[in-house]
């Protein structure tokens, strides 16, 4: 049975729904999927740094039973005060580093290092942050490839379903256009709870409390999170390369509940729709912006968290993926897919795990 080493940058939403799995489906996991995950490291800007390399490593179980706002890893045997993130990627021999710190749209740090640090120490990396992705995808991809790793993201669009590999491997031999969806759960959410007649704050820190938002709004209100997305996902379904310049983006801040409520008495709904289409000449249009949709559109019925992305194909029309755009656990269920997916070339024989180790 293999097992794999686990170190968690960041211990917010995530991460810590990502601990929780592995220490309520362990052995579960072990059985189903044929691999055992071990925590060795966990890094936090508030909880400190704590690692453990021995025995079963760190104990979740005690550490999920505090409150995230008590955690403090200091007084802990292997705990410290800093988050120590640079030596714990580098040094702490862990087999996967597993990335979830806050998105920073405008360079991607502090997760930009985190990731490149992880590469250079020859670790796998699965993030669900999106700047590092969207801003310094190409070049960190091939930083991995060099370096005989894997760089993981399916967390960063739609959170654990699965958009972006169903997007590589299920559409072989498809044309892919363009898309169109929604893809931020805490807009979408808030767009709904305006139409129940709640205020805009109301409904903002209601997305907060349910882990959808980003730790600052702020990205998911004026739409920077989807203009990421739509960044990620053209750079990696249409083959273009995108920059943040390339995506005009307006958000739903500036729309009142008053609109809102009057487009629903119309028949219409608000939704933040992001899409890119590659035109004949090659190049990739893309935008981020609210539209008013006819309830009879495919994307009006989408409510809450949940997402949607229509992709325009050759041979089948459109194809339409939908499933939850944000949340804690559903989030960590991508971290696990893309463990699932690093297990899967491991075994395959494509050659790119370090020695998978025995328990
Ligand atoms: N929640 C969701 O539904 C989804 C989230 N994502 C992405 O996943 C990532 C994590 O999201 P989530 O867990 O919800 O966010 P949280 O804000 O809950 O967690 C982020 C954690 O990282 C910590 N942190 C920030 N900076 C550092 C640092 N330099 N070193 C160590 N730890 C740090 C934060 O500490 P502190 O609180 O003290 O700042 C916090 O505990 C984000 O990038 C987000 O965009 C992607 C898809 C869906
Ligand atoms: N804040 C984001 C989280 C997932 O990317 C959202 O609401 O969709």
């Amino acid at each position: 049975m293999a097992r794999y080493d686990i170190a968690l940058i960041g211990f917010g939403g995530v991460n810590r729904a990502l601990a929780e799995l592995i220490a309520a489906r362990g052995d579960g996991l072990e059985a189903e999927l044929g691999f055992a995950l071990r925590v060795v490291a966990i890094t936090d800007l508030r909880a400190g740094s704590l690692v453990r390399t021995d025995g079963d490593g760190i104990a979740l179980a005690p550490l999920l039973a505090v409150a995230p706002d008590g955690l403090d890893f200091s007084g802990m045997p292997g705990g410290s005060p800093e988050p120590r993130n640079e030596w714990v990627i580098r040094e702490v021999p862990a087999d996967i580093v597993a990335e979830a710190t806050f998105t920073n749209p405008t360079d991607g740090e502090p997760a930009l290092s985190h990731v490149r640090w992880a590469i250079e120490a020859g670790k796998h990396v699965c993030t669900t942050n999106k700047g590092p992705v969207a801003l310094h995808g190409p070049a960190l991809k091939e930083l991995a490839r060099q370096a005989g790793v894997s760089f993981e993201f399916e967390g960063t669009v739609m959170s654990g379903t699965p958009v972006l590999r169903t997007a590589r491997r299920m559409f072989g031999g498809l044309a892919v256009n363009g898309f169109e969806g929604i893809m931020n759960g805490t807009s979408n959410y808030v767009l709904g709870r305006l139409e129940s007649g709640l205020s805009f704050a109301d409904a903002v820190a209601e997305a907060q409390t349910l882990g959808y938002a980003e730790a600052d709004p702020t990205a998911d209100v004026e739409g920077y999170d989807v203009q990421l997305k739509v960044m990620i996902l053209a750079n990696e379904v249409l083959g273009a390369e995108l920059t943040r310049a390339d995506v005009p983006c307006t958000g739903i801040s500036a729309l009142t509940a008053e609109d809102v409520r009057r487009a629903a008495s119309e028949g219409l709904r608000w939704k933040l729709v992001g899409s890119a289409e590659r035109h004949a000449d090659g190049t990739v249009v893309a935008r981020v912006a609210p539209v008013a949709l006819p309830a009879e559109h495919p994307l009006a019925g989408v409510s809450g968290p949940t997402n949607a992305l229509a992709f325009h194909t050759d041979l089948l029309g459109t194809v339409t993926v939908g499933g939850p755009g944000a949340g804690r656990t559903e989030t960590a269920y991508a971290l696990l897919s893309d463990v699932i997916g690093i297990h899967h070339r491991a075994v395959s024989g494509t050659g790119i795990l370090q020695e998978a180790r025995r328990g």
